[in-house]
């Protein structure tokens, strides 16, 4: 990618003076961003940067030997004891692994090449058996049990000494506490605690609600979870667990197992109740673990958590015992990379998108940029005050992520101002915040932010192109119009196609048009046209429930109906007016009021009208007329006759609330045949329990 090697690159330095200047140069930055990184939980630049920098520190290593130190970054296990939490020194140290970044096939031979003459097999040898195992994104933990019980939870920390995190990982209920009794008196498992893709969106997405810090990836939410003091904060972030390997062990001399295999030793892993990555497998030399790493990495982005690669372990533990380990990482194993998931690209600009149902997304269109396997030009930004919070503005070098099938995100830009060799980064001329426009760029409506909401809408519900189908479908809706037959892929074709663009359309369509259509034989075009005329006799609740307004529920449809008696009414109340029926606040009252007040949307509603849409409109009826008012009834089973939707609206139409799960302000449940938990719940609360004739007395005030 053009804009990383432009900021980071670097011409060969000339002279050993320099030379060491510079591997000085790139050990800081190194440390800085692995700081960063470990201790902090708080990355400023993708794996992939890092790792590039690493590398380039280990080609200069490399070609000066002399100048390596035991303290650089490519000779041990970076990490850190974060204040506030005990220290636990590792009977057996945690350590890296080998990376192999060369994600093609020949990672996989390379890594078998070096492993066959380490033990020094000669080509005619059979091959070598290994294990092929995901590699997971998350952080690595060390489990230690005494007697079959969790005694300690560790993180890696500097391979040697780790933090003391039991505390927190008891909150996993992955992990066991307890082991059967067979285990061995003393038992380290490790293994990696990561989170899964959708706990961590849905975590995201509350910490975007509230506006709150987002977590830039699952491994930095975990690490970031794991770390904390309070476990009840741990608690509320879900993770998961997957085990790959021991630590300490009571040795077989001292009646401790021996697996004779790390395949075995897995195996015994799953059998005690721990969770191993299904995906696990064996291969027989370097074409199963070539084929290996194609399969899986065509399933990554279906998978529901994330992996950087695969790792590759030689299978026999007595083969491993006699390859060893560097001091970082132990020479029988190797982990192959695949393409990063996140990358480094320049925001070019940024563009607003309006959705289906009318919320503005700040897009940044980027600096077409290969990641997560695929070439990315645009990522979100989500909502104005990520954008803000993130400070990313046209020109600067993002980090954009892609993983899975969720759309690809910016998370943020460049955290750290300097170069890979310490120098500061050109600081661009002044560019302006990034605004949000007042009128939507796509029809032109006022554009509105409720109190306490993180995101803009178009209050054109009904004009705006960009929400045409989704008001389309909410209209027809059986419990707005109920226009039978008008389904989604109907939908699609009829505003693609340029047929409808607004509500009113829909009562202009003819047979021939209809018959046009892909799919639509003209039976069922005459069947459309029967429903569209069959819902022009409607309700003003359906009418203003199928408008879409934000924030107008049946219910509330129902309540302003009732209380203003007439379009006109509510069309023309102020906020205060709206403030008066019973269930509407200052939020309700707003998102109405705005989409009343935009001429375009009047429009609509007086199109629809001049089709012939018409329902009864009287005087205001007052809610004192109502039976069940103030009673919340929950509807469970099969009733002998009425439907539930019909005995929904008679409840409600009696002024009832019906809910949907029984609690201690249940008034009554009507239970009909097969009901279930509800009926046992209403029992247990000592809830009165009617049958339809019981309900029917009910609506008739003789209960
Ligand atoms: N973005 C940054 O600023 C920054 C800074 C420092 C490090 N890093 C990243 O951290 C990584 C380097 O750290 P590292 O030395 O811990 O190496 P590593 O994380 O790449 O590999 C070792 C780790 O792999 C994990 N692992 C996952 N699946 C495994 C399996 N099946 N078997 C065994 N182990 C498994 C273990 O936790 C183990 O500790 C790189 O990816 C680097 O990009 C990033
Ligand atoms: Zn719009």
């Amino acid at each position: 990618m053009s804009s990383q090697s432009e900021l980071f690159s670097d011409p060969a330095p000339k002279g050993p003076a320099l030379v060491a200047t510079k591997i000085q140069a790139l050990r800081a930055q190194l440390n800085r961003w692995a700081h960063e990184y470990y201790v902090q939980d708080a990355p400023s630049v993708p794996d992939a940067e890092y790792d590039r920098v690493f590398q380039q520190l280990q080609a200069l290593e490399g070609a000066y030997p002399d100048l390596v130190t035991h303290d650089s970054p490519t000779q041990r296990v970076i990490g850190a004891v974060m204040g506030g939490l005990a220290s636990v020194r590792h009977a057996v140290p945690m350590l890296s692994i080998q990376t192999e970044t060369d994600t093609e096939a020949s990672g996989a031979q390379a890594f078998d090449a070096r492993v066959r003459r380490e033990l020094g097999l000669d080509p005619s040898a059979a091959p070598v058996e290994y294990v092929a195992e995901p590699k997971f994104d998350g952080l690595a933990m060390s489990l230690r049990y005494e007697g079959g019980r969790l005694v300690q939870a560790a993180t890696r920390g500097d391979g040697e000494v780790g933090e003391d995190v039991t505390h927190n990982i008891r909150t996993i209920r992955q992990i066991p506490l307890t082991l059967p009794a067979a285990v061995p008196p003393v038992l380290e498992v490790r293994g990696e605690v990561y989170m899964r893709r959708a706990d961590f969106e849905a975590l995201n997405e509350r910490q975007r609600e509230r506006g709150e810090k987002t977590f830039v990836n699952p491994r930095n939410a975990a690490a970031g979870a794991v770390r904390q003091l309070d476990s009840g904060i741990t608690a509320q972030r879900p993770l998961s667990f997957f085990a790959y390997g021991l630590g300490e062990v009571t040795p077989a001399d001292q009646g401790g197992p021996d697996f004779g295999t790390h395949y075995a030793l897995l195996l015994q892993l799953k059998e005690w109740g721990f969770p191993v990555a299904p995906q696990v497998r064996i291969a027989q030399g370097a074409p199963e673990l070539v084929a290996f790493h194609q399969s899986l990495g065509a399933q990554r982005d279906a998978l529901p958590y994330d992996i950087d690669g695969v790792v590759y372990k030689v299978n026999s533990l007595a083969l491993q015992r006699q390859m060893g380990f560097k001091t970082r990482e132990p020479r029988w194993a190797v982990a192959h990379k695949y393409p990063a998931q996140e990358m480094l690209t320049v925001c070019e600009g940024i563009d607003v998108q309006v959705g289906r149902t009318g919320k503005l997304t700040p897009v940044a269109r980027l600096a077409p940029v290969f990641v997560g396997g695929v070439t990315v030009t645009n990522a979100t930004l989500h909502n104005l005050f990520e954008t803000r919070k993130k400070g990313v503005r046209v020109g600067d070098t993002v980090i954009v992520r892609r993983a899975g099938d969720v759309i690809p995100e910016v998370v943020g830009r460049v955290g750290s101002a300097t170069d890979g060799a310490g120098r500061p980064l050109p600081r661009r001329p002044y560019v302006a915040n990034f605004r949000m426009p007042a009128a939507c760029p796509i029809c032109g409506s006022a554009v509105v932010r409720e109190r306490g909401e993180m995101n803009h809408r178009c209050s054109g519900g009904l004009f705006c192109p960009a929400q045409r189908k989704q008001a389309v479908l909410h209209f027809a809706q059986r419990r707005a119009l109920d226009i039978e037959g008008l389904g989604e892929k109907l939908v699609d074709q009829l505003i693609d196609g340029n047929v409808v663009h607004s509500l009113a359309d829909l009562y202009r369509l003819d047979l021939a048009q209809l018959a046009g259509l892909e799919r639509m034989a003209e039976k069922s075009a005459q069947n459309l046209l029967d429903a569209l005329e069959k819902s022009k006799r409607t309700t003003l609740a359906r009418f203003l429930f199928g408008l879409g307004i934000r924030h107008v529920g049946e219910a509330t449809a129902k309540d302003l109906a009732r209380h203003f008696g007439s379009l006109n009414a509510i069309l023309d109340a102020g906020v205060e007016q709206l403030l008066q029926v019973s269930d509407v606040g200052p939020v309700v009252a707003e998102s109405i009021h705005t989409f009343c007040a935009q001429p375009h949307n009047r429009e609509v509603v007086q199109q629809l009208r001049a089709c012939g849409l018409t329902w009864e409109e009287g005087a205001p009826t007052e809610p004192a007329a109502q039976p069940l008012a103030g009673k919340t009834v929950v509807l469970t089973g099969t009733l002998p006759t009425l439907g539930r939707d019909e005995a929904k609206d008679l409840l409600e139409a009696a002024g009832a609330k019906v809910a949907g799960s029984v609690s201690k302000k249940t008034h009554y449940v009507v239970a009909g045949a097969e009901a279930g938990s509800k009926l046992e719940k209403a029992r247990e609360l000592g809830i009165p329990v009617l049958d339809e004739d019981g309900m029917r007395a009910l609506l008739r005030g003789e209960i």
